[in-house]
């Protein structure tokens, strides 16, 4: 097993990964933990396959666990769900020595932890992701949050968990179109921080979609570290983090304008990421390499990568995005893959010169 260590003072914790380890949860926890109530949040898709093996484990070692699943679906992610779960917290009677588990992908993991940071001002929560999005993302570095009509993850805070136990044989029963979502945040991380993971998946895309062991620990443990180290040095986004929203300015814009129905986040940040490298050639701060580069793996992945939505709709919707400062948008723009930068340069003139555009025609 792998080990991440996610260094944030008092805040600190481990990011575990390996194989089998659900079945061993429970005894892990256990070592540092006394035993108590707990909370297990899953959703239905995940309860069927997963959710047995890690109830037991923890009951094994004298948790008092409930199981609570919610359907699948980045609509689920909302202020209502938060509410029912709160009742839960009640009807088990959690206290602020009980524990929430997350049993998931990125929607359980963040509409759980927002429900661990809130209920009793902040109870101890571990997140055990199960999608690749989860384990190479949102299951890192403390954003739980629910979405809002008018805006992405707009209602939330910063709140770490106490651990981070990623079991790649979870990867076995993904589905594709889920693992190639989870691939668009690793291709965020390699335009944002670092060219040899991106040459990596540019050579070994194959590998990893067959799931074979040494690529995904790959691309999983390289994942956790950059956003471990990013984290580590920015955790409420005064400044670097910022870089972790590359391709997410529009890729939420995305999102929010059709209701949060229509795209996986990972699809979404994958056309985010085009547009945004599109606004750095017209700022003529990347080459056309940049943005050829990207599209050449995500056309091999088969993403889809136009949107038919309005461009008017897009950029209305940008002005709810948090990097907005005083009414000014804020982008994070490629230079090189490997490297990008925050500009505040990008005005809606430019905006609907790229927009107007179907990606494929520039
Ligand atoms: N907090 C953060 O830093 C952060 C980072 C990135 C993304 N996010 C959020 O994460 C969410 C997207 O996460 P996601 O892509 O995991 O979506 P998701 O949670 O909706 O999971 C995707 C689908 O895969 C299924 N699934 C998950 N694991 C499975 C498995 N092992 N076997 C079979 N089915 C499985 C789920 O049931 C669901 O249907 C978005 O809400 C996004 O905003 C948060
Ligand atoms: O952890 C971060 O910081 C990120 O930006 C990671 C993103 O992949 C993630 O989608 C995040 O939830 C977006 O954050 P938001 O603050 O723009 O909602
Ligand atoms: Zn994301």
């Amino acid at each position: 097993m792998k080990t991440i260590h996610v260094n944030l003072s008092a805040d600190s914790y481990n990011i575990y990964i390996g194989k089998d380890i659900l079945a061993k949860v429970g005894e892990i926890v256990a070592k540092d933990k006394e035993p108590c109530k707990m909370l297990l949040i899953t959703d239905e898709n995940i309860e069927k396959i997963y959710g047995d093996v890690v109830a037991e484990s923890f009951r094994q070692n004298n948790f008092d666990v409930k199981l609570l699943s919610l359907p699948p679906g980045e609509e689920q992610k909302n202020i209502e769900n938060a509410l029912l779960l709160y009742d839960n917290c009640f009807a088990h009677k959690l206290d602020r020595k009980s524990l929430i588990v997350a049993l998931g992908g990125g929607v359980v993991g963040d509409l759980s932890g927002f429900i661990a940071a809130t209920f009793m001002r902040g109870i101890p929560y571990i997140q055990i992701p199960t999608s690749l999005l989860a384990q190479v993302d949102s299951s890192i570095g403390g954003k739980v949050a629910v979405n809002h009509p008018k805006g992405k993850n707009m209602i939330g805070c910063f709140y770490q968990p106490k651990a981070v136990f990623i079991d790649t044989n979870t990867l076995s029963s993904l589905p594709s179109k889920e693992m190639v979502a989870g691939i668009a945040e690793v291709i965020k991380y390699g335009v944002i921080r670092d060219a040899e993971l991106f040459a990596f998946m540019e050579k070994s895309m194959d590998a990893i979609l067959q799931l074979q062991d040494e690529a995904l620990l790959k691309i999983i443990a390289t994942s956790c570290q950059i956003k471990a180290n990013v984290v580590e040095q920015d955790e409420k986004e005064k400044d670097l983090r910022a870089i972790l929203n590359y391709g997410h300015t529009i890729g939420h814009a995305i999102e929010t304008v059709t209701h949060y129905k229509q795209y996986r986040h990972g699809e979404a940040v994958a056309i985010g990421m085009l547009y945004a490298t599109k606004i750095a050639i017209e700022l003529g701060i990347a080459d056309t390499s940049v943005f050829d580069r990207q599209l050449s793996i995500m056309k091999n992945l088969g993403l889809s990568i136009q949107t038919g939505l309005k461009s008017e709709d897009i950029i209305k919707a940008l002005y709810t995005d948090k990097k907005t400062v005083s009414g000014r948008l804020r982008f994070v723009l490629p230079t090189k893959i490997g490297e990008v930068i925050i500009s505040d340069k990008v005005n809606d003139e430019m905006l609907y010169r790229v927009l107007d555009k179907p990606l494929l025609a520039f």
